[in-house]
């Protein structure tokens, strides 16, 4: 017994404890029971001998740490004191539920009726196959796909993220497609994790829900801003999560990704490194540039005008999305914060001056939604008044849609680009110079904003153009940049090793690129944006007949493989459940998006329901992604806020539009309480590490921009008790004060700032997901909406998904410790502070969190 020790009288004392601090009531024969503190009565053995002042003539109780701790942590120790007939159960205990509703209705009762696994404190997740624990302790965020939870593993001692999919086979089916985008992205184009992409560590299926092991991050950029009161960041700040998100954004062109969910949310701050970073996370709707599968993606605030038109799409949507929040940023407000899609457009084209060229217009499936024709169309030019086509106003828009546009309020007092940028104020107390130097890196802002946020996906600069403007260089910014000619990307011939697997089928173990060296490849576009290639497959694998192929009709193949119809070779794909889900003679097909060409296989009562995988889906559209099917009526009952319940993170946040989509972000409330708790305990004299004073200490970052005087600290508010601090990254004194952020809460404890760590991949097996019997027609009352392009159906890339193991984190990161209050985990190289910048010349209170309902709602 560590800190209440009953011992025999006739034991020394221990050694360092104070006469106060032991209690030995024969030791003083002289001193009468009631001269003791009643206090002391607590931690004595029940002895008849007090109550009848007789003297206890066995025990004697020493007492060392402090009666909260008694009568907390030690509970236990001291009601066995009380009563040796006491005996604690664990197994006793109430789970504490960290999933919401906790009422297990499918899935034997592990799933709620949302398809989420129920997760409680201390909740084991397995990966049967390497035996790895991840012990659930809390939870990070809550998305469209499931849950995240912070996981711990023993063997590394370490925290890790676990993505727990829900149990739908559409959201299984597309979150292997995350960890086979994400694997590939780590192993094959950034292995040494320079790249700012998040670490996936391991995946695997765990009662029937797929798991996805994360390196575990920090807060994302969307509440950096908010503990910020949405005021801006400083330049200094903007201009290095401009360089490290572009980094990202290069690594995934490179390997011709499209994220697809661009958004401040899914930028995390990773702070286990010095300097902080940002890294990017949710692949959940990613897709490869020449698979544009689903037409409605993009969180709504982030949409390109491509998407929003329904026009064919490629990278540039990632940069037009990129560019809103770089501008986010330094505004502390969404550039485009449209209620509807109408909004949305109506107000690009207010800010930015023209519309979408007309070769656009004229091709997308959406534009009589928007635009009216109203002459013959002017090739080449965007000039709206050139153009062939000119916006509806609110009425026209009214007349053809039968119903009223939703319009948000205005912002930025009708201003355009520049005039929001150049007028946005200055922080308080700067000198002359200063404000001269600043206004000409404004001047660099809006001229990269311009190219980032063009309406002409050929015109609009890709990652690498982009990081080599002034803005992101740090060189003096002096005319309008011309951006190079993006180099084509060039034939790389790789050795790709295929692993054949014992159970069959090809095993792309080398990650990315099977046969590289026998494709052709062919540049469709001069835009850098457009730079897809076509893919000529000689004999690769994954291909028609071979392992894993199927054609519709046609009998089913092993686990990973290609898919096609009769007359198109589509893609191979890797499915991460591998031949492991091959159990009971249920085939399980490589994780294609194009669902709808999936045939429906019947298991062959091995108990385990119908295969998530591929091959068991009746044909659905791909208007949507998975996060946009119908959500159950359930959860409709999900309250944002109340206790237990997830509620929407904010505007943009969340959804996709999709009611059960990001319900989104989850438990942000009660863990931007926590996390604010954490600091109240930091302010109460404990010096250990936090964001706060990692802020106070050494947010330092671009000193040539920044005067040094600007330090950041996260400081207690009385007036918000949910958001109780702010981050004295802004104006002290803006009108931005208006904005509501009390009612959403952070995910992130500042205490946690250690990455994860878990061991090597392996592919998940044992139980496949469940089908519930309302999935199949659900997934099929979608509307068709799938985008060729008209690109070659050869142009097939998919095979370049392999089920390469993820290595191990890094043994120095993650480990678990708390760090040390010295930490300056936001220092650059510079050595220079994080500014303040401020008031926002709006004219309105900006959408709170509440408000930004965002997403890919209509
Ligand atoms: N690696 C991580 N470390 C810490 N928190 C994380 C991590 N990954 C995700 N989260 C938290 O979980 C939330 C949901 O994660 P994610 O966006 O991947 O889920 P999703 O279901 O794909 O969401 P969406 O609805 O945007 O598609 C994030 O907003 C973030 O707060």
């Amino acid at each position: 017994m560590d800190d209440v020790v009953a011992s025999e009288e006739s034991k020394p004392q221990p050694a360092g404890l104070s006469a106060d601090e032991s209690l030995s009531p024969s030791s003083s024969s002289s001193s009468s029971s009631s001269r003791r503190p009643p206090s002391q009565f607590l931690f004595c053995a029940y002895s008849p001998s007090i109550d009848t002042n007789e003297k206890p003539q066995t025990l004697r109780v020493v007492v060392r740490r402090p009666v909260v701790a008694r009568l907390t942590k030690d509970i236990v120790e001291t009601y066995k004191l009380c009563n040796p007939q006491f005996h604690y159960s664990e197994e006793l205990n109430p789970k504490r539920f960290l999933t919401s509703p906790s009422i297990g209705v499918l899935n034997d009762g592990y799933d709620n009726s949302n398809s989420d696994l129920i997760l409680n404190v201390n909740f084991v997740l397995v990966n049967l196959e390497t035996q790895r624990r991840y012990i659930v302790k809390d939870i990070l965020g809550h998305g469209t796909f499931g849950q995240v939870a912070k996981c711990w593993v023993a063997e590394t001692k370490s925290f890790v993220a676990v993505k727990i999919i829900k149990n739908q086979p559409a959201y299984y089916q597309q979150a292997l497609v995350e960890v086979s985008i994400l694997t590939t992205l780590n192993r094959k184009f950034d292995p040494e994790d320079k790249h700012h992409i998040v670490r996936i560590y391991d995946y695997f299926v765990h009662q029937r829900h797929l798991c996805i092991a994360f390196e575990l991050l920090d807060t994302n950029l969307y509440e950096l801003i908010k503990i910020n009161h949405f005021r801006g960041l400083s330049l200094s700040i903007v201009q290095l999560f401009s360089k490290q998100i572009l980094d990202g954004l290069s690594l995934m062109k490179d390997a011709g990704i499209i994220h697809c969910d661009l958004k401040p949310e899914n930028i995390l701050l990773c702070t286990s490194v010095k300097p902080a970073e940002i890294k990017i996370i949710d692949f959940g709707s990613a897709c490869m540039e020449d698979r544009t599968v689903y037409s409605y993606i993009q969180s709504r605030y982030y949409r390109s005008p491509e998407v929003l038109l329904g026009y064919q799409y490629t990278t540039a949507i990632d940069m037009w999305s990129f560019g809103c929040i770089v501008a986010e940023l330094f505004l502390g407000l969404p550039l485009f914060p449209g209620a509807s899609e109408f909004d949305l457009l109506g107000r690009m084209i207010k800010i930015l001056g023209g519309q979408p060229p007309d070769y656009v217009l004229k091709e997308a499936k959406n534009t009589s939604k928007f635009f009216k024709f109203v002459g013959t169309v002017n090739h080449g030019e965007s000039i709206s008044r050139q153009s062939a086509y000119q916006a509806l106003t609110e009425e026209e828009c009214e007349a053809r849609e039968l119903k009223k546009p939703s319009i948000g309020k205005e912002y930025f007092n009708h201003m355009n680009l520049e005039a929001i940028v150049t007028k946005y104020p200055y922080r308080k107390n700067l000198l002359e110079e200063d404000i001269v130097k600043e206004s000409q890196i404004r001047l660099a802002l809006i001229d990269f904003l311009r190219g980032l946020v063009e309406f002409d996906p050929a015109k609009r600069w890709s990652p690498l153009q982009a990081s080599k403007h002034p803005f992101v260089t740090g060189e003096p910014f002096t005319c309008p940049y011309k951006p190079p000619l993006e180099t084509p990307r060039m034939l790389v011939s790789q050795n790709v090793k295929v692993d054949h697997h014992p159970a069959g089928g090809h095993w792309f173990a080398a990650g990315l690129s099977p046969n590289v060296s026998s494709r052709t490849r062919v540049a469709l576009h001069s835009s850098p944006h457009f730079q897809v290639v076509q893919y000529g497959y000689s004999g690769s694998y994954g291909s028609l007949g071979s392992h894993g192929s199927y054609n519709d009709g046609t009998g089913l193949g092993s686990s990973y493989g290609s898919y096609g119809d009769n007359s198109n070779m589509l893609a191979s794909y890797y499915s991460p459940v591998g031949p492991s889900g091959m159990k009971g003679g249920m085939s399980i097909l490589g994780s294609s998006p194009d669902a709808r060409r999936r045939i429906i296989q019947l298991p062959p009562g091995n108990g385990l329901g119908v295969s998530p995988s591929a091959g068991n889906f009746a044909p659905m559209s791909l208007g949507t992604s998975p996060s946009q099917f119908t959500p159950p009526s359930s959860y409709s009952q999900v309250t944002a806020g109340s206790p237990g319940h997830y509620g929407p993170t904010s505007p943009a946040r969340g959804s996709h539009g999709s009611p059960l989509g990001k319900v989104a972000a989850v438990s942000q409330f009660n863990r931007r309480k926590s996390w604010s708790e954490e600091l109240l305990l930091q302010e109460d004299g404990s010096d250990v590490s936090c964001m706060a004073t990692e802020f106070t200490k050494g947010l330092q970052l671009g000193q040539a921009l920044v005067p040094p005087e600007s330090s950041v600290c996260v400081r207690r508010s009385n007036r918000i008790s949910s958001t109780s601090f702010s981050v004295s990254t802004q104006r002290p004194n803006g009108p931005i004060q208006a904005f509501s952020i009390g009612e959403v809460g952070s995910r992130h404890s500042g205490h946690d700032l250690h990455g994860g760590c878990a061991g090597p991949m392996s592919k998940p097996s044992h139980f496949m997901p469940h089908l519930p019997q309302s999935s199949p027609s659900r997934l099929g009352q979608q509307s068709v909406q799938r985008f060729n392009h008209g690109r070659s159906s050869t142009t097939v890339r998919g095979s370049e998904w392999n089920p390469v193991k993820v290595q191990p984190p890094p043994s120095n990161l993650n480990s678990g410790a708390p760090l040390s209050p010295g930490n300056s985990l936001f220092s650059n190289a510079t050595g220079a502070p994080w500014g303040r910048r401020g008031n926002h010349p709006v004219a309105n209170i900006p959408p709170t969190s509440r408000g930004r309902k965002d997403g890919r709602i209509a």
